[in-house]
């Protein structure tokens, strides 16, 4: 079996709205400091481009979870791989995510992250899929709602590959033979 990857959001259209959802952060939280968390690995592509352009003052933390290891399914099981390095207390936090999907990474993680007394908590996502939802999940900012398929790209791997495709694909599984 190889791999092909189909285009699902080209370069352009993901560089565009990723400009358009950091313009209604900066005016949303205007007049206030957003300490934004990148939810590694996947996250990290869309955080970068995200802080870049967000126009209020930003600071940032990173933590892992994993609850998909190399698998296409969610193991339903939520692992903390790395912590935060700073406290949450009073703080304006937006959790920033590749992708919400049955939403058991996130519902987990924001339950464990309200515990440490930010001033407001939100969560920002690349895509999300709301056909797979097992658990709910509020979504403040979303750049797309994509179909029940598994994608890559934009720092979403398949068995830990193609993070770095700078646009979101599907992939497709064909017979060499
Ligand atoms: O809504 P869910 O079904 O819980 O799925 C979403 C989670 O799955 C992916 O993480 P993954 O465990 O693949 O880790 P990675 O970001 O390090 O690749 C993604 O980054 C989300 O955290
Ligand atoms: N790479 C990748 N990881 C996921 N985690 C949950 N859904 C997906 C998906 O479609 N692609």
């Amino acid at each position: 079996m190889s791999e092909k990857i189909k285009v699902l959001l080209s370069e352009e259209e993901v560089d565009a709205r990723i400009k358009q959802i950091a313009a209604q952060i900066s005016r949303d939280y205007a007049g206030r400091e957003i300490h934004l968390i990148c939810v590694l690995k996947g996250g990290v592509f869309f955080t970068c481009e995200l802080a870049k352009r967000i126009t209020v003052p930003v600071s940032l933390d990173f933590m892992s979870v994993s609850s998909y290891g190399d698998d296409t399914k969610s193991s339903g099981v939520v692992k903390i791989v790395k912590d935060l390095d700073q406290p949450l207390i009073g703080k304006d936090v937006l959790i920033v995510e590749d992708i919400i999907d049955s939403g058991r990474t996130l519902s987990y993680l924001i339950e464990i992250l309200k515990g440490r007394n930010p001033n407001s908590i939100r969560l920002c996502t690349l895509l999300d899929k709301p056909e797979r939802r097992v658990k709910d999940v509020k979504v403040d900012y979303c750049c797309f709602n994509i179909p029940d398929e598994f994608v890559v790209g934009y720092g979403l791997d398949y068995a830990q590959k193609y993070r770095n495709l700078p646009f979101i694909g599907v992939v497709e599984l064909e017979n060499q033979d």
